[in-house]
C-alpha cells in the first residue's frame, strides 16, 4: 500500500519539468493516476528538487486548512503548475487547464524518524 509520503510524490512532485505546455495537466493527471474513478478537481505539481521541498518542513510553521498545526510555508517562491478541471469536463474525460506559476507553497510534514521530515499533504499556495 502506498504511504502518504509516496502519494505526495506521485501527486505533486515533478522536478524534471521546467516549462510546461498546454497539454501538461491532461497528460500528467492521467500518468500520475488522478483521473481514475473521478477527475481530481485541483492538483499542483512542484518543479523543484525534492530536497528543496523537504526543506520547507523547517521553515515557517503555519496552520493547515484543516486546523492541524503541521503545515509549513516556503520562504521562497517555488515553480509550480496548477491543474484545474475545466467547467463542463465530464468523467472519464478529464480536461484540465494548465497554469504555470511561481508562488510560495504550504505543505504538511510529519517526522516519522527524528530529524527526517516527510511531506504528506499539499495545503495550497500563496
Ligand atoms: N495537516 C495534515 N497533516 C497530514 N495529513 C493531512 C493534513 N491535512 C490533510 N491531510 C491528508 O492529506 C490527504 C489529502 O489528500 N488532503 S487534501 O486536502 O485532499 C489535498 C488537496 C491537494 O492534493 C489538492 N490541492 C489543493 C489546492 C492546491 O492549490 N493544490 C492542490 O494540489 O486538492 C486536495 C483537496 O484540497 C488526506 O489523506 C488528508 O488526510
Amino acid at each position: 500500500k502506498e504511504s502518504q509520503a509516496e502519494k505526495f510524490q506521485r501527486q505533486h512532485m515533478d522536478p524534471n519539468t521546467s516549462t510546461v505546455t498546454a497539454g501538461y495537466c491532461n497528460e500528467m493527471m492521467k500518468r500520475r493516476s488522478m483521473t481514475v474513478g473521478q477527475c481530481k478537481p485541483v492538483n499542483t505539481f512542484i518543479h523543484e528538487p525534492l530536497h528543496k521541498v523537504e526543506a520547507i518542513c523547517s521553515q515557517e510553521n503555519v496552520r493547515c486548512k484543516n486546523g492541524k498545526s503541521n503545515c509549513y510555508k516556503s520562504s521562497s517562491k517555488m515553480r509550480i503548475t496548477d491543474c484545474r478541471l475545466k467547467k463542463g469536463s465530464k468523467y472519464p474525460k478529464c480536461d484540465y487547464e494548465t497554469q504555470q506559476l511561481q508562488k510560495s507553497i504550504i505543505v504538511a510534514c510529519t517526522y516519522r524518524q527524528i530529524h527526517v521530515p516527510e511531506l504528506v499533504h499539499f495545503d495550497g499556495s500563496v
